[in-house]
């Protein structure tokens, strides 16, 4: 197939994405703009110097530079227009739903109150939701490298907003901060309601999903590469149905894996492991959805089955109501037939 094709059938596909960044989508030229106007001094000085910092040998050196293009971030109208920015991307390349992460304490850490960044996010996803019709919703993410102490602060500040907060997640630095760290915290989030999943084996071995699951009872992981070390884990995801929510150009960018072709997607569809594929930090990693679904299928020869599946699962793995989840699948079906016709 011609790549043009390929693209063309990728944009069509009504997708939904389950992993992403919020603060990953901060796109060079918006955060020079905002910086600016938050008279906040980057550590970098031009747009083009930033970006020629964008390569990573492990997750450590993207997490120094994310968390450092962060702090221009202060105001509800940054976090609306970071969020908003997203948004207006994604509904371009035709995703219709999103669930996404924020980070509480990458802003809280630095004075930003829970409320302003909470509230940012949320407005620009309501317009979305009346402009474009996107649904969405709203996890949390704790960040590893800190104590389960400052995670359950988080989840304090976090109860006014419950209403609008769908889960929990964990993220950052997953090597010596394994899910066991925040088994508690996650307990405590469980009982306010809120759904649980957790990064795992993307950098850290195939015992730390096996806690995600065991200790901290998510229903999704995130990445999840390394689970193909381990046949019983991987006779577990299948038989409990565990989504994984793989980002194939943060694996290539992070160096999870050397290059594309390695990239495990096609092996777990064949295990039967509801895989999913998303964007993570897309301002980073040089890829939306629509470059992760297209360079996935070139490196990987996915055929339109495969890619049908990719884009079925991840609604099978949201949390829309069963009746949104089918209506949409329906839809993902409906488009792959009309392109045989
Ligand atoms: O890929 C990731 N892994 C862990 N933490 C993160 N925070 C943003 N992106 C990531
Ligand atoms: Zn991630």
């Amino acid at each position: 197939m011609e790549s043009s094709e390929l693209k063309n059938i990728i944009q069509g596909i009504p997708k939904a994405e389950l992993h992403l960044h919020i603060e990953g989508s901060f796109e060079p030229e918006l955060m020079f703009k905002i910086a600016q106007r938050n008279q906040i001094t980057l550590p970098y000085k031009s747009i083009a110097s930033l970006k020629k910092a964008y390569k990573f040998n492990n997750l450590q050196e993207f997490l120094d530079i994310y968390y450092a293009g962060a702090q221009a971030l202060l105001h509800e109208q940054d976090f609306f227009d970071l969020t908003w920015a997203y948004l207006k991307k994604v509904h371009s390349q035709n995703v219709i739903h999103v669930e996404l992460f924020f980070d509480p304490q990458t802003h809280t850490d630095r004075r930003v109150p829970f409320p302003i960044v909470i509230t940012g996010i949320h407005k620009a996803l309501e317009k979305a939701k009346s402009e474009f019709g996107i649904s969405y919703k709203l996890i949390m993410s704790y960040l590893r490298h800190l104590s389960e102490e400052e995670a359950f602060k988080t989840l304090e500040s976090s109860l006014p907003f419950k209403h609008i907060i769908d889960g929990v997640g964990l993220d950052s630095s997953e090597l010596g901060n394994p899910p066991s760290k925040f088994q508690r915290v996650f307990k405590a989030s469980a009982q306010q309601g809120y759904q649980l999943v957790a990064h795992a084996g993307e950098e850290g071995p195939s015992a730390y999903i096996w806690e995600a699951l065991d200790l901290l009872k998510v229903v999704r992981i995130d990445h999840g590469n390394r689970c193909l070390d381990d046949d019983a884990l991987v006779k577990r995801l299948v038989e409990e149905k565990i989504p994984l929510t793989l980002c194939p150009t943060s694996n290539v960018a992070l160096k999870v894996i050397q290059k594309m072709e390695e990239h495990p997607v096609s092996e777990m569809l064949k295990k039967g492991i509801i895989a999913t594929i998303h964007s993570d930090d897309p301002a980073y990693f040089g890829g939306y959805m629509n470059e992760n679904y297209y360079e996935t299928a070139k490196a990987l020869h996915l055929t339109l089955d495969q890619i049908q599946q990719l884009a079925v699962n991840a609604f099978k793995a949201s949390w829309l109501n069963a009746d949104a989840k089918q209506k949409r699948i329906g839809e993902v079906k409906d488009y792959f037939a009309s392109l045989k016709k």
